[in-house]
């Protein structure tokens, strides 16, 4: 059977680049997986991301080899809608993802099952269901461009939501946000439906953590690391990419001082050290 979403030997230069941006990258992603993947600014994440949601051809922007297939089928195969209700975009800046035709925010979510020409009672059935899963039931009545930028980033995902994707595309979604709203977004991102197929293209190491099982990291136009959290944020390549995470860099600092073993794996999150210190959770 054909991958949920097959990238193969991708290679992509903009207009007037001197290098492409994707170099024969390959990539294979099965159903319900939740992948990160991780690069620093400029290596490629928002273009990757548009090529894996069908984006990218647009124009004169072509590969200049390999294709992005989902189902085995050729992005280039799918007509506009039919792609809109397999996968969606979301991007990081969040006031740009919203359509500029709703008065409020139930007009906004309802805009994309709309376009597929649902019945009402669906699409009014979409609607309250993304509303609840993204927590923005009270604030149906309000104008999209008033709520604040985690409201639209939630909104943004309802909207993706709506349309009953099976596949999630989520750039750096969390990069715009305080920490607090980022971490309400990362909790609500968290709950989202398990069959749902989420890709998050992210140079944060935080919320990748939260989001994904399964990590990847683009270099030079393409995967150099596939694996666990603990493969791929402690290869060399990803640290000097992208650092540490700060609980890492703490026991690294430990690790320096002859505070912990230097043969034993730096814990990448609190919960980690807390384990492999064997200290139980402190609560109340
Ligand atoms: N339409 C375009 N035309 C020409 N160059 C582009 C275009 N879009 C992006 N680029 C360039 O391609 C490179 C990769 O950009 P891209 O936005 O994909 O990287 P990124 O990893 O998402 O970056 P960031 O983390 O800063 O958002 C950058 O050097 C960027 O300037």
């Amino acid at each position: 059977m054909a991958p949920l979403i097959e990238v193969h030997d991708l290679r992509f230069r903009y207009p007037l680049a001197k290098a492409p941006i994707l170099d024969g990258l390959s990539l294979v992603i099965g159903e319900g997986e939740r992948v990160a993947i991780l690069a620093p600014n400029a290596a490629g994440k928002t273009t990757l991301a548009r090529w894996l949601a069908g984006h990218l051809p647009d124009g004169a922007l072509k590969a200049e080899s390999g294709f992005v297939a989902m189902e085995g089928r050729n992005w280039s195969e799918w007509d506009v809608a039919e792609r809109a209700a397999a996968i969606q975009f979301v991007g990081q800046v969040p006031s740009q993802q919203l359509s500029g035709c709703a008065f409020t925010v139930y007009e906004e979510i309802a805009f994309g099952p709309c376009n597929l020409a649902l019945p009402e009672a669906e699409v009014r059935r979409r609607v309250d269901e993304a509303m609840v899963v993204c927590n923005l039931a009270h604030l149906a009545n309000r104008d999209p461009f008033t709520l604040s930028g985690g409201e639209q980033q939630r909104l943004s995902i309802a909207a993706a939501l709506a349309m009953h994707p099976r596949v999630l595309v989520l750039d750096e979604p969390t990069s715009n946000l305080d920490p607090e709203s980022r971490d309400d977004l990362i909790a609500q991102i968290d709950k989202l439906p398990g069959g749902l197929t989420i890709i998050v293209l992210e140079v944060a190491l935080r919320p990748s953590l939260a989001l994904a099982n399964r990590f990847l990291l683009l270099d030079g136009g393409r995967i150099v690391a596939d694996g666990t959290a603990g493969e791929v944020l402690n290869d060399p390549r990803c640290i000097e990419a992208l650092g540490m995470t700060s609980i890492a860099a703490a026991m690294a600092g430990l690790r320096d001082a002859g505070a912990w073993p230097g043969d034993k794996a730096l814990p990448l999150t609190l919960a980690e050290a807390r384990a492999s210190l064997g200290v139980q959770h402190a609560r109340g």
